[in-house]
């Protein structure tokens, strides 16, 4: 396929709830799309791609306002002089950009729905999965009280999600865990996320954790400390998992060599893209080690691609792939239903669900067209 065209469609949508971690709080989702336009033998195919990098480099170091200028100054140029473009060459022919990886991925992304719709193939089958539901669990913000974590999980469950995941930061994590494991018993799957807000001096204080049989403990420690995890994980019962620090096949090699991992955040953005990704579910499969699907709080858009991409068979724990209605009142596709703890997976070619145009208006507060 030849690119001729794109739109970087720049979002903000009101999430219905503020989203509190240890290392921001968001009141809306801020993000950009990419509309890829191509011309291919049968006749020209437009596929859309979702950036998950955040308003600030908190998370990670990429940000919205770096990514639509590297998109736009560095990496689009490289992709408009390759003659026949493939979802599965773009990140090689990326290669020379540094880093980047969350607008690599949305790129990549687009490249791939293109190329799925020309064939006339769903994301699932393209991937290989193998279920049809994938079981939804849900990313829990950080409360103002323990009683409200505690009346928040609570709605969840009675939402029927499959797992549920409370954001941690010092000072807000022991107390609540063992309210909330008081309120409802040991028996729905629970675990925490600490977003890199602590260090080794903390792992007195994190073993502490163990008393409340959590499936894993995500990414304790900063997103260099590969080492540090290990060290961590020789003291804790309590799984140990890694996200911010899973930024390629190759840093998932080492984490899991080094023993600092033995279950996998699988991210699509954090490591560049989906094609990574799957080099990532197929990796840790191989080891043994289980991996699900992570969130950024995604579009209907994004959600779909994940939830094609969980349907994977080494994706054996509940992921982050919530309904639209967690975040949002109103999605920019179709809403992502979660309905008896699981999530349909997209059946539709390319990512099986449709941008109306219409609140892709109303939630657009920035374009930028870039052609060849
Ligand atoms: C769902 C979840 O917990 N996701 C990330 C962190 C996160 C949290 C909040 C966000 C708000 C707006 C955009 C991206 C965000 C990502 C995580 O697993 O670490
Ligand atoms: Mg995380």
């Amino acid at each position: 396929m030849q690119l001729t065209g794109l739109t970087l469609h720049r979002l903000s949508i009101p999430l219905v709830t503020p989203f509190t971690t240890s290392f921001m709080t968001e009141t809306e989702k801020d993000c950009y799309l990419v509309e890829a336009r191509f011309d291919t033998p049968s006749g020209p195919v437009t596929g859309w791609g979702e950036s998950v990098a955040m308003i600030a480099p908190l998370y990670s170091e990429e940000y919205i306002d770096g990514g639509m200028a590297v998109t736009r100054d560095w990496l689009a140029p490289i992709l408009f002089d390759v003659e026949d473009l493939t979802a599965e060459t773009v990140g090689w022919h990326l290669r020379h950009v540094i880093g980047h990886r969350m607008s690599k991925s949305a790129l990549e992304m687009a490249v791939i729905e293109a190329q799925l719709k020309q064939a006339g193939l769903s994301f699932q089958q393209y991937l290989g999965g193998v279920v049809d539901t994938i079981p939804s669990g849900v990313s829990v913000g950080i409360q103002d009280t323990v009683e409200d974590t505690v009346r928040v999980i609570g709605e969840y469950l009675e939402e029927g999600y499959a797992r549920i995941k409370l954001k941690i930061k010092p000072g807000a994590d022991i107390e609540p865990v063992a309210a909330v494991r008081k309120a409802f018993g040991d028996d729905f799957l629970f675990q925490v996320d600490a977003n890199a807000a602590y260090t080794l001096v903390d792992a007195a204080h994190l073993k502490k954790l163990d008393d409340y049989g959590l499936l894993l403990i995500e990414q304790p420690l900063g997103e260099a400390d590969i080492r540090q995890h290990s060290e961590l994980a020789k003291l804790m019962d309590t799984p140990m998992c890694l996200d911010e620090s899973i930024v390629s096949a190759e840093a998932a090699a080492d984490a899991i060599a080094l023993g600092a991992t033995s279950v996998i955040n699988i991210k699509p953005g954090r490591v560049g893209g989906f094609i990574e990704a799957k080099r990532i579910h197929d990796l840790a499969s191989a080891h043994g080690v289980a991996v699900w699907h992570g969130g950024m709080v995604e579009t209907g858009l994004g959600r779909a691609a994940n939830a094609a991409m969980a349907s994977l068979p080494g994706f054996t724990l509940p992921g982050d792939v919530s309904g639209s209605k967690r975040f949002f009142h109103e999605d920019i596709t179709e809403e992502i239903v979660m309905h008896d703890g699981v999530v349909d997976v997209p059946t539709g070619p390319g990512f099986g669900v449709t941008i109306d145009p219409e609140k892709l208006r109303r939630f657009t507060t920035d374009t930028i067209e870039i052609t060849r």
